[in-house]
């Protein structure tokens, strides 16, 4: 498999100063993960738990207060890994839109509020694409329509699009110049169910399109099942399972995991199902050992003691627990 993305041992941490006291929240802690070609690939886990940081890392969009304090982020450009925080300021913006792309949480962040839709798509093309601009209109066209958009958005302001109109044209907007990769934050939170599974339905379609790949951040492990080839379950800013989203879900190694999954809603179900005792813990001084030992079942004075390292059980399926061995 080809790998587009790496990260190792990330380390990204937001530095707040109050009344000259300083506060370190360490939203990804000392993160390793590879994503590969063709895959969509999901970040799991709890609100707060360092996920939207993950993407923002994987995207070096670290503007303070978020600071890179450790690791190595590469990008796989023609089959060499490239240092991207490294690149000069200029050559990273060339790979926006073009190699990466990103869909932040709420469409209007990319939308400009003011600007007809058809305006934001030139004003990409235009600073991306050597071409005669007359012909960026209908790159535009062409482009909604092979996403099944209608091309009448581009005459409108945003606000006259409904919720998930909105997304889905952001989504086409973000792979407009055919990207390697794009990094999607919550693509379907705050929309209703029917206007969720358009976006789902997009999702899956330009993956199937265009061949490329798709990082999906959401806390709904519903969505991770139906989207998601391969996933990773973030809690308090580390990784602690990664592997294929089938055998996830069949066969979770952690925990937490396990709790996610079992909160999950079923058909048939008469009562609420029983949520994850406890509560995420503070990124400002995380529990020492497993940061999940305060919340785990299983926790021993071991796991309070000393951080498991990730074990391997299956190929490609590892997680880090003591439960596994090790
Ligand atoms: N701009 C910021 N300044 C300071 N702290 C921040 C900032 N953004 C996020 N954080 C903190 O970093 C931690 C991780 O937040 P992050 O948004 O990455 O989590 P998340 O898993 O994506 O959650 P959510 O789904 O609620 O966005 C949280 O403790 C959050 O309060």
């Amino acid at each position: 498999m080809e790998t587009l993305v790496e990260g190792k041992n990330l380390k990204a941490y937001y530095v707040l100063e109050f009344w000259g006291k300083k506060r370190t929240i360490r939203a990804v802690d000392n993160v390793s993960l590879k994503i590969f070609s063709g895959e969509i690939y999901g970040i799991a886990g709890e609100s707060g738990c360092g996920k939207s940081t993950l993407l923002k890392t994987l995207l070096a969009n670290l503007e303070p207060p978020l600071r890179l304090f450790g690791g190595e982020l590469n990008y796989w450009l023609d089959s060499k890994p490239v240092n991207v925080v490294s690149l000069k300021e200029e050559e990273r913006r060339r790979l926006k839109w073009r190699f990466i792309s990103y869909i932040p949480q709420g469409s209007m962040h990319v939308l400009n509020p003011v600007k007809r839709i058809r305006d934001t798509f030139m004003e990409i093309l235009k600073s991306h694409v050597r071409r005669q601009k007359e012909t960026f209109l209908e790159m535009a066209i062409e482009h909604l329509k092979a996403l099944g958009l209608p091309s009448r958005v581009l005459d409108m302001f945003p606000h006259q699009l409904s919720g998930g109109m909105r997304q889905r044209v952001t989504i086409a907007l973000a792979t407009l110049l055919k990207p390697r990769i794009i990094l999607a934050d919550e693509p379907t939170t705050a929309l209703d169910v029917v206007a969720q599974r358009a976006v789902i339905q997009l999702i899956k379609k330009i993956q199937k399109e265009l061949k490329n790949t798709i990082v999906l951040v959401t806390h709904d492990m519903g969505i991770h099942a139906q989207v998601t080839t391969r996933m990773a379950i973030m809690y308090a800013g580390k990784i602690v399972e990664e592997g294929p989203t089938l055998e996830i879900f069949k066969e979770p190694l952690h925990p937490y995991t396990r709790y996610l999954i079992q909160s999950l809603p079923r058909v048939g179900d008469k009562q609420l199902r029983e949520g994850i005792p406890g509560s995420p813990p503070s990124l400002v001084s995380p529990p020492s050992g497993c940061r999940f030992h305060p919340r785990c079942p299983h926790a021993t004075q071991r796991c309070e003691e000393e951080e498991p390292v990730f074990l391997e059980v299956n190929p490609g399926h590892r997680a880090a627990c003591f439960l596994l061995g090790g």
